[in-house]
Formats: structure tokens, C-alpha cells, sequence
């Protein structure tokens, strides 16, 4: 099981070598634009699940989520910390 954290750190490395093979440095080279429009449709994603599927089905959304936004704050060079700061 992966946490939060540790994935953040994981599309970091991806991101900093430029990973040929990551799907997330193709995600980064679109660009803010369309990570958004990923972002929106996965929320949306969630949105659905917890309306008319089951808890797993919104649990997998909702990972797929935060997997998306991590990879916008990657594309808007944010850290952990600049986000924790609001919460
Ligand atoms: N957790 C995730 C993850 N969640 C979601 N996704 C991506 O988001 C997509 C889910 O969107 P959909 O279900 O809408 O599928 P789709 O329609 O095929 O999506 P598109 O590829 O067309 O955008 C998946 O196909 C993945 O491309 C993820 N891609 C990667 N990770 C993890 O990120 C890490 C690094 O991955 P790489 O950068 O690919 O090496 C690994 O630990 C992975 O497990």
C-alpha cells in the first residue's frame, strides 16, 4: 500500500530523471491545461461513484484523484508543504 506522501516522492523522482517509461512525465509535458481537464473529468469520476456505485469504486476514484492532483502541483511546482500550509 502506497501513501500519500510516498507517492508524491515517487512522481518527484519521475519528474526530476525524466522517466521515459512514466506515464506521469508524459501527464506533465501536456501541461496545466489538460492535467486540469484529467482533473476535472476524475472528479467527476468520483462524483459518480459515490452517487451510484460502491464504496470501492469511490475509494478507486477518489486514489485516481489524488494521483491527478499531484501530478498539477508537480506542473505548478508546488510542494507537499506549500499545500499542507492551507489545510
Ligand atoms: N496512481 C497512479 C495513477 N492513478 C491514475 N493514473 C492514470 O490515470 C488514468 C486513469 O484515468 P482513466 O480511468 O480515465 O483511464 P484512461 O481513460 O485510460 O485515461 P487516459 O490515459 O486516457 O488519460 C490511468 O490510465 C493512469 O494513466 C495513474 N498513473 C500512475 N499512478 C502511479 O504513479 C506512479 C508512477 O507512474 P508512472 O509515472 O506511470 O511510472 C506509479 O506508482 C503508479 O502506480
Amino acid at each position: 500500500m502506497k501513501r500519500f506522501e510516498e507517492l508524491f516522492w515517487q512522481l518527484q523522482q519521475k519528474k526530476k530523471t525524466a522517466d521515459p517509461d512514466s506515464g506521469t512525465v508524459a501527464r506533465l509535458a501536456q501541461g496545466p491545461h489538460e492535467i486540469g481537464k484529467k482533473l476535472v473529468e476524475e472528479a467527476g469520476e468520483v462524483w459518480m461513484a459515490a452517487r451510484y456505485e460502491s464504496r470501492q469504486q469511490t475509494a478507486a476514484e477518489i486514489a485516481q484523484l489524488l494521483y491527478h492532483t499531484q501530478v498539477m502541483m508537480l506542473a505548478c511546482d508546488l510542494s507537499l508543504e506549500d499545500v499542507y500550509h492551507h489545510l
